[in-house]
């Protein structure tokens, strides 16, 4: 469905433009329905850039994004459009995501202007409390409300209801986990493990190695850019074949042990 293939992000950096980073280097992958995959690597190592490039956010510097076997760099206009309908992100501050002088279901309504300006009214709503019932929002408790009224893990499941509005094939989650509290985690990993089972593509992005083991089907490990390690994800973390896999794995702390001092 979604392929990764090898593709490079060089970044320009500087007053002018003129020095140049790598981000991403010949980095692969592919997403099938139904499945998740996670990025997984140390804050700089390019997977939220990976994620913005799948997005249409960052410009591909080499190498082919394709969904279905369309080069999604070749849209634009309405064929951009069209591509959102199939791939949305959310990400890490779910705040961020919102204008606080509006009300939170605000990007509902921007929505529906944008793509289902022709749907009545009735219809709409129903739509609306379809996937608010779907991410597990009572739609009493979200709608008419100003984001600092919520929590985070309500405007989460906000952005993830607005994303299944549309008829989504992947969803980039880049550390949407990070910011929750444990109890609102494990709902939202829940969430995305029934969205999965109705076959969505997950692109699961973390520097958490226990969130990454905990849902997905394959692992993709960055350092510095690079595609370290990938294969099935159970794989890589019983037998990590990359010294950068194993250093990351051995520095897990174990709930099981005490802390030496
Ligand atoms: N717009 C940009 N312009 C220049 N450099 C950038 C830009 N965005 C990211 N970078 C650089 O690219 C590299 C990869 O950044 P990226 O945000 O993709 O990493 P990450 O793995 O998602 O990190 P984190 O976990 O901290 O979010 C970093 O060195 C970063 O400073």
């Amino acid at each position: 469905m979604l392929t990764v293939d090898r593709v490079s992000k060089v970044y320009r950096t500087g007053a002018f433009g003129t020095n140049q980073l790598t981000a991403v280097q010949d980095v692969s992958f592919d997403i099938n329905p139904g499945e998740v995959v996670s990025l997984i690597g140390e804050s700089g190592s390019g997977k939220t850039t990976i994620g913005k490039m799948v997005l249409r956010l960052a410009s591909i510097t080499s190498g082919t994004i394709t969904l279905d076997g369309v080069d999604i760099s070749t849209y634009r206009g309405r064929g951009l459009k069209n591509y959102y309908r199939h791939v949305q992100g959310v990400f890490q501050d779910p705040f961020s995501s919102f204008n606080p002088i509006f009300k939170a279901d605000r990007v509902f309504a921007m929505l529906k202007g944008q793509y289902f300006s022709s749907m009545g009214r009735d219809a709409w709503q129903h739509k609306v409390e379809a996937a608010l019932d779907a991410v597990r929002l009572d739609p009493a408790a979200v709608v008419n409300k100003y984001p600092h009224q919520l929590s985070g893990g309500q405007l989460q499941r906000l952005l993830i209801a607005r994303a299944l509005l549309l008829d989504i094939k992947v969803l980039v989650a880049d550390e949407i986990i990070s910011m929750l509290d444990a109890s609102t985690r494990i709902d939202v990993l829940n969430l995305l493990a029934e969205l999965k089972a109705d076959g969505l593509g997950i692109l699961f992005v973390t520097h958490d190695l226990a969130l990454g083991n905990y849902i997905s089907d394959k692992t993709v490990i960055l350092q510095k850019g690079v595609m370290v390690e990938t294969g099935e994800t159970t794989a890589v973390f019983t037998d990590p074949q990359h010294p950068y896999t194993q250093q990351l794995l051995a520095s897990v702390p174990r709930l099981d042990r005490r802390w030496q001092k």
